[in-house]
């Protein structure tokens, strides 16, 4: 997940290839709350891994339930079988509304049977999200539930001494607020109903119907099958008892998988895009959404288990929509609707106003940053596309609102015709149910090489560049390259492969030809921080002042250096790359958007060396490190091939009055001030 303050999305231009989506957080939620409910042990695969399961996970335990991991996706719970193993706790539930909701439903009813007193509460937002009607029905109902700040929101406390909860009328809910209401006291109400049946009806239209199928259709899996008459009337039968079903399988997100679907259907695409996990059986609502991009023009095609898509008309087609049935997908459609041909409206939406943010205002306040032009009614939305010969885009910086939706949905303008970055604010926000989206993103979409910002540090040694590529590649969310480091590798692989390199040796073709083989099938591999050379972990020994030396001298090398070429080019990967070394800006990126050569004093930079050798526990002396580091960089502005030396267009930036802090700060204000952005 990238934890960074912004996140740059380069042009996209092509999409293809496979993705496996996380779990479905409305199902997550529903099955670990009817796990905790039910007596015995069940295991649930595939869980969703994220905030939102997360806070409900915590909840769980903190009400004494047994959970167990067995594996990253994977938990085994053992239920409290309707009986509280604590009688208070504080609950803190972030801004998951399937937690709050059906948490505050069933603790209500096993409170009002069993006594006890617990806090739920969330984040500020939660504190802004509607629960009144809920608590309404609750309290009609004879169960203790009380705002512990404003009427009608959480904070809430719940509970009390025991006592009768009045089931022989029908219990009333609101059904046009949130269809969560509904859904809580469908998860809650079978807890009392051993002696008679329960019957609930709802007030006003219901909303979001396919989240009651998922209600209805897990509660089936769990032994209560509800009756129901229309939308309007649900009866849970006498003697109704939660049974577990031992193991259940978690489907993919259906909502998650709306971005992908997009993406398919926006992008030119050499081979579909397809999702696995996912397929047109699914029992969630969103896989609805489906039917949308198909009259968008997508090209689905469905089995049991995956979906496939491809781009099909293009422009997509202008849609007019009721999008009661895909609350949360339908956001998708609003950014799909930049790319039509002719203004789509999203109607029956009201429900996005109460969500993570206020959906209808925060969507047509950003897509209006792209350029477009977008009306907003109390529960519609009017997008009209942009033009497709990309005039009229704009590059935007995206405002997320802490809301997962809005930084997903946003991603997919960078497919824009213009071929302008989209910057996410806040990208992380998407760990509420995703939070591996942008990582999964670029395993599907391609941008052209060129258009994927690399941000080159070249310098003499010890100046500080790995440093300093390290914390700004952190800042930004890139890859780095360390480039340094391949030819420390090749002096090491020759090595270990008995090749000698000195001097004498490097005057010998055969053994510049040996190397070079050596150079180009280098058998490394980065990762976690880490190097390993043909599987051994490498990452001190390339560190030596010896290893240095070695690279030095290998690296003057043209063969050498052409063979290493491809290897660092290839590390230009979304969604963008940092490369340390001394011909990143002539030779390797020429093109790279801005170069640094980063200098210090040779006296500084030996002092710094000697530091680091000494803060590693390594013997070192500062006279010898001082002529060591001068002949290497003599040798390397000396050599024919790639000498370092600044690129013509390099920004010269010595720091021996500067601090690490002071050095990053520097560069990342160059780098913004390149940006298409804005301040
Ligand atoms: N601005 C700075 N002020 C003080 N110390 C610094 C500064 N920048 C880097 N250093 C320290 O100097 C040492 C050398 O830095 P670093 O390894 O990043 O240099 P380098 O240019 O990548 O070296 P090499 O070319 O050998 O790979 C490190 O211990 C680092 O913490
Ligand atoms: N792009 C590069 C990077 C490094 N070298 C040579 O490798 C030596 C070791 O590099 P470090 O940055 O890890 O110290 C360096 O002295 C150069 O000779 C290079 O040629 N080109």
């Amino acid at each position: 997940m990238y934890r960074t303050a912004f996140l740059d999305i380069p042009p996209l231009t092509r999409a293809g290839g496979t993705v496996r989506l996380p779990g479905s957080k409305s199902i997550s939620n529903r099955v670990l709350l009817l796990a905790a409910l039910c007596d015995g042990e069940t295991v649930i695969e595939d869980l969703l891994d994220s905030d939102d399961t997360r806070v409900m996970l915590d909840a769980l335990v903190a009400l004494g339930c047994g959970l167990q991991r067995l594996g990253p996706t994977t938990v085994r719970v053992r239920g409290l079988g309707g009986r509280l193993a604590v009688r208070e706790a504080r609950l803190f539930l972030g801004n998951a509304g399937t937690a709050m909701r059906p948490l505050t439903a069933a603790l209500a009813v096993l409170t009002a049977q069993q006594g006890g007193r617990f806090e739920l509460s969330g984040v500020p937002r939660m504190h802004e999200r509607p629960i009144g009607d809920l608590v309404d029905a609750l309290v009609e109902l004879g169960a203790r539930v009380q705002p512990l700040g404003q009427p009608g929101y959480p904070p809430l406390a719940v509970g009390g001494e025991p006592t009768s909860l009045r089931l022989d009328t029908p219990v009333r809910v609101r059904g046009d607020v949130s269809s969560q209401f509904l859904t809580a006291l469908l998860l809650a109400l079978p807890l009392a109903a051993a002696q008679r049946p329960i019957t609930i009806e709802v007030l006003g239209e219901l909303i979001s119907k396919p989240y009651i199928e998922i209600t209805l259709r897990l509660l089936e899996r769990f032994g209560v099958t509800v009756q129901r008459a229309g939308w309007s009337r649900f009866v849970i039968p006498a003697g109704a008892r939660y049974t577990t079903p031992g193991r259940i399988h978690v489907e993919s997100d259906a909502s998650s998988a709306s971005y992908f679907i997009a993406t398919g259907a926006i992008a030119a695409t050499d081979a579909p895009v397809t999702i696995e996990g996912l397929g047109l059986a699914s029992i969630q609502g969103d896989i609805r959404f489906v039917e949308a991009a198909q009259a968008m023009g997508a090209h689905i095609d469905g089995e049991a288990n995956r979906l496939h898509v491809r781009r099909g008309a293009w422009p997509l087609r202008a849609i007019d929509l009721d999008c009661n049935h895909i609350p949360d997908a339908a956001m998708t459609l609003a950014v799909m609707a930049l790319y039509a041909d002719g203004p789509s409206t999203l109607r029956h939406i009201g429900s996005w106003r109460v969500k993570e943010t206020d959906r209808i205002a925060a969507m047509a306040t950003e897509l209006r940053k792209f350029g477009a032009s977008v009306e907003e009614g109390p529960d519609w939305l009017r997008v009209h596309p942009l033009p497709h010969d990309g005039s009229g885009w704009r590059a935007a910086a995206i405002h997320t609102y802490d809301d997962h939706r809005m930084a997903m949905c946003a991603s997919l303008a960078a497919f824009n015709p213009a071929r302008q970055p989209v910057r996410i604010l806040d990208p992380q926000c998407v760990g509420k149910t995703f939070p591996d989206y942008f990582e999964t993103l670029w395993t599907v979409t391609q941008a052209d090489p060129a258009r994927i910002p690399v941000l080159c540090i070249d310098g003499p040694t010890a100046s500080g560049k790995g440093t300093l590529a390290a914390a700004v590649a952190e800042r930004l969310g890139y890859h780095v390259l360390d480039s340094g480091a391949l030819y420390r590798l090749v002096g090491l692989a020759a090595e270990r492969a008995g090749i000698a390199t000195d001097e004498a040796a490097l005057a010998d073709p055969a053994v510049v030809a040996r190397l070079a083989a050596l150079a180009e099938r280098l058998p490394v591999r980065f990762g976690d921080g880490r190097i390993w050379l043909d599987g051994d972990d490498v990452t001190q020994a390339v560190r030596s002042e010896a290893a240095g030396m070695a690279a030095s001298r290998v690296s003057a090398l043209p063969a050498v250096r052409a063979a290493l070429l491809a290897l660092q080019r290839g590390f230009r990967r979304l969604p963008g790359l940092v490369a340390d070394g001394r011909d990143m800006g002539t030779v390797v990126f020429p093109d790279a958007p801005l170069k640094v050569f980063l200098t210090a004093s040779a006296a500084t930079r030996a002092q710094r060396r000697y530091e680091q050798l000494i803060s590693r526990g390594e013997p070192a002396n500062i006279d010898s490190l001082l002529a060591d580091l001068e002949a290497r960089d003599a040798r390397d502005r000396a050599r024919a091939a790639a000498p370092l030396k600044p690129a013509e267009d390099a920004l010269l930036l010595d720091n021996s009055a500067l601090s690490v802090d002071e050095t990053v700060q520097t560069v990342l204000s160059w780098w913004q001030r390149r940006q298409p952005f804005g301040d």
